[in-house]
């Protein structure tokens, strides 16, 4: 059985351009955000986040992640504004993190790594599909917010709290009326510039959005997410952890913030 694009030294992120060649292209995420390097851009429009809590649909463990998926045959939940033109849907959340508390974010903060990264991912209208916009340049918005060590995340405990029921690979159970609005910072100030996805097939597709403020989660918590599976039931065990790509180079690409 050939083995698939994982985190491990086999199959990790510099590896994943054997099968996926993309992985050295000219918009490849994350990047390093140099905050100093940004270009304060007055024309970038506030983010417009519209979520309603009864297009969220189930949680599943999908081997790389645990992802949250919403319902998106109707505008009910999108992303409006801020970098982007038109509307974008709700498709899914996720996460990234670290074997420690001391990595896990994707994108880095001039060199500073945080525990954990959410993704918020959303899908131009203009396509048909989630499927079709994601291979398109301007078909995916996602919404990236740190997670920072501090005081116990009442509204993240809602995901956590059902993780014994996704523990391994595959598993995936029903997860209703979440407002993923409750996981955003209190500031919406971010950065932004073009990039791809993180993880294959890394299409060139994304436009980054990522929050400069943090959100708060506790090192239990984090224990926590490290307490699920890569490994599916009956294969031997393999926590879920590091499943981040590390930062991508620049190629010239500029970073505008919505602050100055
Ligand atoms: C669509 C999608 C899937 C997985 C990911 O890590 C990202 S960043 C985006
Ligand atoms: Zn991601």
């Amino acid at each position: 059985m050939s083995h698939g694009w994982g985190y491990a030294e086999n199959n990790g992120p510099d590896k994943w351009s054997d099968n996926f060649p993309i992985a050295n292209g000219p918009r490849q995420s994350p990047i390093d955000i140099v905050p100093g390097d940004a270009s304060f851009d007055g024309g970038l429009k506030p983010l417009k986040l519209k979520y309603d809590p009864s297009t969220c649909l189930e949680i599943l463990n999908n081997g790389h992640s645990f992802q949250v998926t919403f319902v998106d045959d109707t505008d009910s939940s999108t992303l409006t504004d801020g970098p982007i033109s038109g509307i974008y849907r709700l498709k899914q959340f996720h996460f990234h993190w670290g074997a420690s508390d001391d990595k896990g974010s994707e994108h880095t903060v001039a060199g500073t790594k945080y525990p954990a990264e959410l993704h918020l991912v959303h899908w131009n209208t203009k396509y048909a599909s989630f499927g079709e916009a994601a291979s398109q340049p301007d078909g995916l918005a996602v919404v990236g917010v740190f997670l920072k060590i501090g005081a116990e995340n009442a509204n993240l405990q809602k995901v956590l709290d059902v993780f014994d029921v996704i523990r391994a690979k595959g598993k995936q159970t029903s997860f209703a009326n979440f407002d993923p609005a409750t996981l955003l910072p209190g500031s919406l100030d971010y950065w932004t510039y073009d990039g791809s996805l993180t993880t294959p097939p890394l299409l060139e597709s994304v436009t980054w959005i990522v929050c400069k403020e943090p959100i708060s989660v506790s090192s239990g918590q984090m224990a926590k997410f490290r307490s699920l599976l890569f490994s599916a039931e009956g294969e031997p065990e393999c926590c879920m952890v590091d499943n981040y790509r590390p930062p991508q180079p620049l190629k010239g690409r500029a970073v505008r913030a919505s602050f100055k």
